[in-house]
Formats: structure tokens, sequence, C-alpha cells
């Protein structure tokens, strides 16, 4: 049978409607039946283009977003959990798991079920092929405790290294963008099949869960190829150190020491920093690399020739930002997407910078050694400051027929 242009043939979406078409009323919302529909044909347009390998799959022994290779747009989402009801929430948790099923695969919601009521689904992925799109959901310390009181029944299965990050000597943290009880890190290389998947998750929230904060980014860049950051460097280029199972498992993946559902899982640590982008454009080449401790255009290390070659950290600048984090010996799993915002009315500065999320088996040994070692001495500090921050543990993957964080609620 030949697929359709979502990538599905017929007779998968039957089965994935059979799956969904069980559906569940989103009593809270409102919204009607999670059902799955297949989208119209479209001859011609982009969308008709498109392959498997436009699909990544959301069952797997990992969730996707995080070894997944980057996607061109990010939203990054925080929620409250506003029920007390550990059904509803429940509930919530599943109704997002068929939704990311579905959209993964191209599918969306039923749209013209019934005129008299909205439809299920906001609509404008419609003719959209699914590119590349994964939800990738964690839960923050809040979740399992919240002012002493263990919300859900779930304190007991708290991660090891679950913390807030601790406040640094140079925070400027908004605690309003800050935290949050379950975040969802959505991503594909269409902003509106991401901004379709973070909208509607948003509505089937109603009534059990509030957002506490959103951001938006870009990591644009020719495919294979490092992407460039705001400042104009190739940021992500040490990942290639670990990018095999065997790094992944070193680097990535939480181990046997975690509760069962964190094991295969990975902790993502945030932080919004902000990029003085007037004050470094008005510094020299020779300055903004010594920052770095590498070349602008090819990204190689001071003293080595290419992009990828073995970094020597006593060739670098002492207090440039690449010495400072080999000097750890740590590695971790960075996945960073550039912001911009508003323009700052007194400056007519923009407000831009990178929406930092790096993924780590274990963040108190990898991740907090290396940030507290830029705030105390990073050439970079002259140029960035952080206005937000979070620490959210992502499950292992999952499984069909199980949703969200099940391991979790229900051990
Ligand atoms: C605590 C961890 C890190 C923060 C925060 C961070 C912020 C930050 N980084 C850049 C730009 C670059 N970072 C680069 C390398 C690099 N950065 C970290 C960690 C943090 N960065 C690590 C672990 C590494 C790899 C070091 C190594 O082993 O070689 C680079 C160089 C190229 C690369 O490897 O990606 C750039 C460029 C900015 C602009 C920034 C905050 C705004
Ligand atoms: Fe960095």
């Amino acid at each position: 049978m030949e697929p359709n242009r979502t990538g599905m043939t017929r007779k998968d979406f039957l089965k994935l409607s059979a799956t969904v078409g069980a559906g569940i009323a989103i009593g809270a919302s409102g919204i009607g039946a999670i059902l799955g529909i297949p989208k119209p044909q479209a001859e011609g347009s982009k969308a008709s283009a498109h392959s498997e390998e436009d699909i990544i799959p959301m069952y797997a022994d990992h969730q996707p977003g995080i070894v997944t290779p980057q996607q061109t747009y990010l939203y990054l989402a925080a929620f409250d959990i506003t029920t007390g009801s550990k059904k509803d929430l429940i509930a919530m948790l599943k109704d997002w798991t068929r939704f990311c099923d579905l959209s993964a695969k191209g599918g969306t919601m039923s749209l013209g079920d019934n005129p008299l009521v909205p439809p299920t689904d906001t609509g404008e992925t419609l003719e959209l092929p699914p590119s590349r799109l994964t939800v990738t959901l964690g839960f923050g310390p809040s979740f399992f405790v919240r002012d002493g009181v263990n919300r859900f029944g779930a304190a007991g299965a708290m991660p090891l290294h679950l913390k807030d990050i601790p406040r640094m000597a140079r925070d400027n943290i908004d605690p309003s963008i800050s935290g949050g009880d379950i975040c969802l890190q959505i991503c594909a290389d269409d902003q509106q099949v991401a901004f379709h998947a973070v909208r509607n998750l948003i509505r089937l929230s109603t009534g059990r869960a509030s957002l506490k904060w959103m951001q938006e980014g870009f990591a644009s860049g020719t495919p294979g190829k490092t992407p460039r950051n705001l400042f104009g460097f190739k940021d992500g280029t040490a990942n290639q150190l670990h990018d095999s199972a065997q790094g992944y498992d070193d680097v990535v993946w939480a181990g046997s020491d975690e509760p069962a559902w964190m094991r295969g899982g990975s902790y993502l640590a945030y932080r919004k920093i902000q990029m003085k982008l007037e004050s470094w454009d008005r510094t020299s080449l020779s300055d903004q690399e010594a920052t770095f401790g590498r070349s602008k255009v090819s990204g190689a290390a001071f003293g080595a020739k290419g992009e990828f070659d073995a970094v020597e950290a006593s060739k670098l600048p002492e207090n440039s930002h690449v010495r400072l984090a080999k000097e750890t010996r740590q590695q971790i799993h960075r996945r960073a997407y550039s912001y911009t915002d508003k323009v700052d009315p007194r400056t007519g500065n923009v407000d831009a910078g990178l929406l930092f999320i790096s993924y780590q088996r274990n963040p108190d040994v990898q991740f907090l050694p290396m940030l507290r070692s830029m705030q105390n001495s990073d050439a970079l500090n002259a140029y960035v400051s952080h206005v937000a921050s979070a620490m959210f543990a992502c499950p292992a993957g999952l499984q069909p027929g199980l949703y969200f964080g099940q391991r979790v609620l229900e051990g």
C-alpha cells in the first residue's frame, strides 16, 4: 500500500484511528474527543514530498528529542499542575500521549465532528508533513514535592539528582520564567508544526495544568553541519565526542542507580542566557576568538586545524569558555537554540541570546561543576547574562500502551 503524504498508509491511519478512536472526553476543557483523522491530499504541495524521514517515532527506548539530530525550531514550555486530583492529572497525561503519537506520525485530531462545538484540532497542520516533530517531556522537582507536600504520591519516585539549579553568583534569574512542574520540549523542522503541537498541548491541559512560561528558539544550519549561535560561532561541536551508543550511555542516559522509570532517561538542564550582541559586535575578531579559544570561521580550537580536531586545553587562553569546560573533564550533550525577542525601549537593543539546553545522566557531576566554573571566571561573562533556569528529569522512552509518566505515577 502506497504511503500518503503524511508518510502513513491509509491502513496505518485506520489502525491509528482505531487506537485513538476509542477517544476520551476532555471533560475539563470540553474540547471533545481525540480522534485521529487522515489529512486531505494536497497535490503538488510541499507536504506531498515528505518521506518516512519526516517521522521520528515517539515509542522507543529513549524519548525522542534528546539525541535526535537537532530540528530547526524549538518551543520549550513549562506547566504548573493546577488540579489536585491524580486521576485528572493522569487523564491529561494520557491525552498528551495520544496527541503526541498522532502528531509525530503526521495525523491530526478530528476537526469537523460536531458543528456546534469548536473543532478538536486547531487545524493549521492539515496539509503539512510531520517535519520530524518530537515532544520530550520532563518532570521538575516541584512535580514530586511542593512546600513539603507529596503532591501525587510520587515523592518516593524522585530521581537522585533532580533539584532546581542552585543560585549562582552572577545570576539574574527571573522566577516567572524559571522552573515548573512539567516541561515539554517541542522541536520540528517547520515552525507551524511545532507551534501547532504546543498550542494543542496547552488546550489539552485546560483545567488540569496551566502554562507557566514558554520560549521559542531556532537553530539554522546546513544539515550535518554544526549550527552557529548569534555570536557567529559554531555551537555544538564537542557533542561529536560522545556520538555513539556507548558515548550516550556514558554521557546522556541515566543509569541503574536511578528509579526504574528514569533508567534510560536523562536530566534536562536549562538556562536562558541573554547575549549582549551590541557589545559583542564591537569586539575585535581576535578577542572574540580568545573568548571561546576557537577560530570563528573554521571552529578549530587554538593550536588545532579542523573543527573536530582534538582540543589541547593548555593551548587555549586561561579563561576561555572551551578551556574552562574542558578542565572539568566532563561532557554534556548540548541542544541549544537561539532566541530573539523584543527591543529594550531604554537602550534600543534587541533582547537575544541562547536557550541553553543540555542533557546529562548526572547533573551534579557533569553540568553543575561546569556552570560554577564558568560563572567564576569565563571570559564569556562579559557578554552574557543568565535570566532563567530550570532542571527537569525526562523519563526513559515510552512503549505503546503506556502514557507519559505512567511508571512515575503508578510505579
Ligand atoms: C554549563 C554549561 C555551559 C553553558 C551555560 C554554556 C553557555 C554558552 N556556550 C556558548 C558557546 C559555545 N560553547 C562551546 C563549547 C562548550 N560549551 C559548554 C558548556 C556550556 N556552555 C561545553 C561543555 C562545551 C564543549 C567544550 C569542549 O569539550 O570542547 C563552544 C565551542 C564549540 C562547541 O564545542 O560547541 C561555543 C561557541 C554560548 C554562546 C553560551 C551562552 C550564551
Ligand atoms: Fe558553551
